[in-house]
């Protein structure tokens, strides 16, 4: 049986991850990025040094710079940072084949339209069956060939399950799913609560803060998906649930790293270190989202306020403290 011919579309850490996967049972897996330098780079060491140093990419990963190179593919994996989504799935319209899988892998809502990414391929894409990729999962541990687990859906149920096929391997599991906006939710908000856990530890507030800062980011995150159509075993699930205990207790996470770097006492502007934080640029629009929809985050406000220099550490954790008492939920 031959496989789902597959290409890539972003070169960073999940981007090598995912082709290094996705190259298990093929001949060639075409990894675009949008800078040739950085194909270049990856075609002459076979690994990515700045993200993922020590882990070659697998054979028949091919890294490309043109878009050309993803004409045909009958799955493309979508791996750019959540705020390029757009850009990206502009520039791949006219090489995109008519009901080829678009897989959106970034974790993110799109700042400055307030749109989910499954919204902004629907938008840019309409040749496109669009699914999302979601769920506990650090590039390194996927490169390492350390056993993961992780959300695959689509509308579709017969496409979400094709795709889990196409992808799975021994150590890479799909668990597939038809409610998208609930995956693509989870994966969007966990980087949130991430920089609250982060800042937490960063300001040592014990393990037992930790522990409620999950609890109660959980129950924000349940409120928000059920108010947005989400269903409850999706955020339940390894997207949701099993992706905030990943991020929110990990050092490894670079949304968590980011929070606790503010906790300690960095600027906004120098806590990232030059990484991805996928956080800080959701913050605010997942704020907006809840307003509209009535709904209640404190923490997640919590962490825009510090963002956008309303609040300090400090002042934000005090505010969380004198919140008035109320029933749980
Ligand atoms: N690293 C991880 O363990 C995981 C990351 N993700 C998600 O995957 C997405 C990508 O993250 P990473 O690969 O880790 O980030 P990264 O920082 O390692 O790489 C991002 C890549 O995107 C490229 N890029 C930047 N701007 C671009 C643009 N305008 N157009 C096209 N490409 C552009 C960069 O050159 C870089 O190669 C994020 O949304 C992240 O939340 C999801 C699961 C795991
Ligand atoms: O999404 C991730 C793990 O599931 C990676 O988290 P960070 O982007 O915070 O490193």
């Amino acid at each position: 049986m031959t496989r789902d011919s597959i290409a890539v579309l972003g070169a960073g850490a999940w981007g090598v991850a995912l082709a290094n996967v996705a190259a298990q049972g093929r001949e060639r897996v075409p990894l675009w990025a949008h800078e040739p330098a950085h194909a270049a780079a990856l075609a002459r060491d076979r690994e990515n040094k700045a993200h993922l140093p020590g882990l070659p990419l697998a054979q028949a990963v091919a890294p490309v710079s043109d878009l050309a190179s993803i004409d045909g593919a009958e799955i493309v994996l979508a791996v750019v940072p959540a705020q390029a989504m757009r850009e990206v799935a502009r520039a791949v319209r006219p090489h995109l084949a008519e009901g080829a899988a678009f897989v959106i892998c970034a974790k993110g809502i799109e700042r400055d339209r307030r749109r989910f990414m499954s919204e902004v391929v629907a938008e840019e894409l309409p040749q496109a069956r669009p699914a999302v990729l979601s769920g506990p999962s650090f590039a390194a541990d996927v490169c390492r060939g350390l056993p993961t687990a992780v959300t695959l859906a689509a509308a579709d149920e017969p496409l979400a399950q094709r795709l889990c096929e196409a992808l799975s391997t021994r150590t890479f599991r799909l668990y597939r799913s038809t409610d998208l906006l609930g995956v693509e939710l989870g994966g969007a908000a966990k980087n949130v609560f991430a920089i609250a856990a982060g800042m937490a530890s960063g300001r040592r507030l014990g393990a037992s803060a930790q522990a409620a800062l999950i609890a109660r980011s959980f129950a924000e995150l349940t409120r928000l998906g059920r108010g947005l159509g989400a269903r409850s075993e999706t955020m339940m699930g390894l997207s949701g649930l099993g992706d905030l205990v990943l991020t929110c207790g990990s050092a490894q996470s670079r949304n968590f790293a980011f929070g606790e770097a503010l906790g300690r006492g960095a600027s906004a502007k120098d806590a990232s270190g030059g990484k991805l934080t996928e956080g800080a640029f959701t913050a605010h629009v997942l704020v907006q989202m809840a307003r509209a929809a009535g709904i209640e985050m404190p923490i997640a406000e919590a962490v825009d306020a510090i963002l956008s220099a309303r609040l300090s550490v400090d002042a934000a954790i005090e505010a969380l403290l004198m919140r008035p008492l109320k029933a749980e939920g």
